[in-house]
């Protein structure tokens, strides 16, 4: 097992910068997830760790190997595509034992050993002799990810894996996928767009934006702290509501809390301050209550598991509230938002600070 390290890594494109002096160590043994929008470099970070893409400058090294130079089949890393490259005439057995079959090193005995663990962890035992062309395309993910992990490389990346998969079968294709890293523990670089994905399935999470790392980190940290206004937008369904904060003796005013909020840990005066709560967060009520706000139903709709996020105008700001009652408010009518003051965060110039709400849960 070896940690990847990103040392001081920038990619160009022509005069375009796809990754941008980035550092970071991805730890042996543990899932990152790259996760990002369209366009941040996760494709381009990944293919440069596995050599299909060369860095403009910077290092990449698997624990204390400097892997720059070397071409991909130098690198002991295996990888898993979006449209893996299967052989329909060949079993699920023989395409798993294909890159055991180059390792001259390998005893038969030992091979099929590999095969059988492989294929108990993916629970494919008794679809053994089933050929690749009779299998639906998340089983066939699931041979693509037991040819790579079979390997046992010491590093394995997953581009995308359950794109083309369907949605039932996806759910299922990660629970595999996450059992077989548990059991085999080799480093994982695994790249997505799907926040929930990244979320199930990481040890922790490295979300990009812009060439550049925006915080690493354990899912839960990076859900319920985010670093970056950016972090708090992207994470969430939907994401982190923000308002404008104004600094105010002892903490700050926002159009969420019906009086100042007393804060530990100052807000410097001057800049653009805003405070940052997640629509679950926020209570909604027809009655006002103590420290609440009002504000006008805007629209309400049903979002996933059963819940309700209602938006609702404060001060001309639409406010997003994941909730499970609906008010008796229509369209149009006054309703009273309570913001948990122990659940907001705070930013400046987009970057999280320190300020917490007094005797607030924040620094749990
Ligand atoms: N070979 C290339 N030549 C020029 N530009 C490129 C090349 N490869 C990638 N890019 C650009 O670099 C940026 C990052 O691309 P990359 O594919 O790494 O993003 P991504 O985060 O993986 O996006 P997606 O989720 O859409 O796959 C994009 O703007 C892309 O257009």
């Amino acid at each position: 097992m070896v940690d990847i390290v990103i040392e001081n890594v920038t990619k160009r494109f022509g005069t375009f910068t796809a990754i941008d002096g980035m550092n970071a160590v991805f730890e042996d043994g543990a899932v990152t997830c790259l996760l990002g929008p369209s366009g941040c470099g996760k494709t381009t970070l990944m293919r440069m760790i596995v050599g299909l893409e060369t860095q403009t400058s910077g290092r990449i090294l698997f624990g204390n190997r400097d892997m720059s130079g070397l071409p991909p089949r130098k690198r002991n890393a295996g990888m898993v595509f979006q449209y893996p490259v299967m052989y329909q005439t060949l079993s699920v057995e023989e395409n798993i034992a294909l890159p055991l079959n180059q390792d001259k090193s390998l005893s038969a005995a030992e091979r099929q050993r590999r095969i059988d663990e492989v294929l108990d962890v993916l629970d494919m035992r008794d679809r053994r002799k089933l050929f690749i062309g009779d299998l639906d395309a998340g089983s066939r993910q699931k041979v693509a990810v037991g040819r790579a992990v079979a390997r046992r490389s010491d590093i394995v990346l997953f581009d995308e894996p359950t794109t083309n998969v369907e949605v039932q079968a996806k759910l299922l294709l990660i629970r595999a996928f996450k059992l077989v890293t548990q059991r085999l523990k080799q480093t994982i670089i695994y790249v997505t767009h799907d926040q929930t994905e990244a979320m199930t399935l990481a040890d922790k999470v490295a979300l990009m934006r812009n060439g550049r790392i925006e915080q690493y980190d354990k899912p839960a940290n990076l859900y319920n702290r985010p670093a970056s206004d950016f972090a708090g937008w992207f994470l969430g369904n939907p994401g982190m509501n923000f308002v404008p904060a104004r600094a105010v003796a002892g903490g700050a005013e926002t159009l969420l809390t019906a009086g100042p909020l007393a804060l530990e840990g100052a807000l410097e005066g001057g800049k653009d301050f805003r405070a940052g709560i997640r629509p679950e967060h926020i209570g909604l009520s027809d009655e006002a209550r103590p420290g609440s706000v009002p504000g006008t139903l805007k629209d309400i709709n049903v979002s996933i598991a059963g819940r309700f996020i209602a938006r609702v105008t404060v001060d001309g700001q639409d406010i997003k509230v994941k909730t499970d009652r609906v008010p008796a408010a229509r369209r149009g009518g006054q309703v009273h938002l309570f913001a948990d003051p122990a659940e907001m965060s705070f930013y400046a110039d987009g970057r999280r600070i320190a300020a917490v709400p007094a005797g607030g849960q924040h620094n749990r």
